[in-house]
């Protein structure tokens, strides 16, 4: 490991790549070492885009997953450049840290992905985001059904003023299920899921705005998987919590990459360390770099990005 990292970032990464609890109070549970999934490339991707473009295969011979794709994106607000060219591949199951300074586009950037941006006034987008090989802006997706399949959580939970039980149903029912038992279902699943079912099961009816902040995002997240997303789009999700609410998130974060892809903007680099399998360090409306968080961490190829990660600027 390189001498020059700073050591609490290095230490994070040690014991994620050990698999060893990472240090409280963020403990991370079953945290899977980074880079340890196949390095193989999806087809179809172009070479250099991919977190793991040019490092290798591992062996284990498994093409990845790439559910979204975005090629030479722009974006505009207005006159101003906000996204400059962005093209890279983000994997399936597995978590994708979005980092860099207040201001170079990181949540612009989350939010092309489900086309949050369309609601903006003067925005002007170039360029392609594919979902697997839908392409998001061609028309051919509606944006209902795009963000049931790419959803998203906010910086501060945002709950609905209604019941815990008719937050989490409140999309199943927007897609037309009606019947008590199936939305009963889907309503504990989700709350499992999200990890929140134990704490809140035995009183569903209670306002949400009852709910503890921690508890509050995981209802948030609880209501995102309702509509059974592949993706999960998670705007700092903790910024807003505190400690023991943020080790919560990461360790459910963890646990959810096993059957989702999520993409999530931290301006906390420990937590990128913690959590993220790959990470895309954004500058001024640019992708300086993407790939492996262990390797971002320790060997970054770029001037910049080691300057930002070793606190120079940011
Ligand atoms: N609705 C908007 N209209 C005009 N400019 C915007 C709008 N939203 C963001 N910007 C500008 O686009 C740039 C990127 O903003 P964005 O919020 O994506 O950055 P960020 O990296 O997520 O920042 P932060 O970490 O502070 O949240 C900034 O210069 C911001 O001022």
């Amino acid at each position: 490991m390189a001498g020059w990292i700073a050591g609490a970032l290095a230490r994070t990464l040690q014991e994620k790549a050990r698999g060893a609890p990472v240090e409280a109070p963020q403990r991370l549970a079953g945290a899977e070492a980074a880079g340890a999934r196949d390095a193989g490339a999806a087809p179809g991707t172009a070479r250099g885009v991919g977190p793991r473009a040019g490092a290798g295969s591992s062996g284990a011979g498994t093409p990845e997953e790439i559910v979204l794709r975005v090629e030479d994106l722009h974006l505009y607000y207005g006159d101003f450049h906000a996204l400059k060219g962005i093209t890279m591949a983000i994997p399936a199951r597995s978590i994708t840290a979005l980092i860099g300074p207040s201001g170079c586009g990181k949540s612009t950037f989350l939010r092309t992905l489900n086309r949050m941006n369309d609601m903006i006034k003067g925005v002007r987008i170039e360029g392609k985001v594919w979902l697997h090989d839908v392409d998001i802006y061609s028309g051919a997706i509606e944006v209902e059904e795009l963000r049931a399949r790419i959803g998203m959580v906010f910086q501060q939970p945002n709950p609905f003023p209604k019941s815990i039980y008719d937050n989490v149903a409140y999309g199943p029912r927007i897609h037309g299920i009606r019947d008590r038992r199936r939305l009963d279902e889907i309503v504990e699943q989700s709350l499992r899921q999200a990890a929140l079912w134990d704490e809140v099961k035995d009183d569903l009816r209670r306002s949400a705005y009852s709910l503890s902040g921690g508890q509050q995002q995981r209802l948030c997240i609880a209501r995102a998987l309702a509509v059974q997303p592949e993706v999960l789009l998670m705007d700092e999700p903790t910024s807003a919590l505190d400690p023991a609410a943020t080790a919560r998130i990461e360790d459910l974060v963890t646990e959810l990459k096993k059957r989702y892809t999520i993409v999530i903007v931290t301006h906390n680099m420990q937590q990128a360390a913690r959590v993220a399998d790959q990470t895309a360090f954004f500058l001024n409306g640019e992708l300086i770099e993407y790939g492996p968080t262990s390797e971002m961490f320790t060997r970054p190829r770029d001037r910049r990005t080691e300057d930002y990660i070793t606190g120079r600027f940011g």
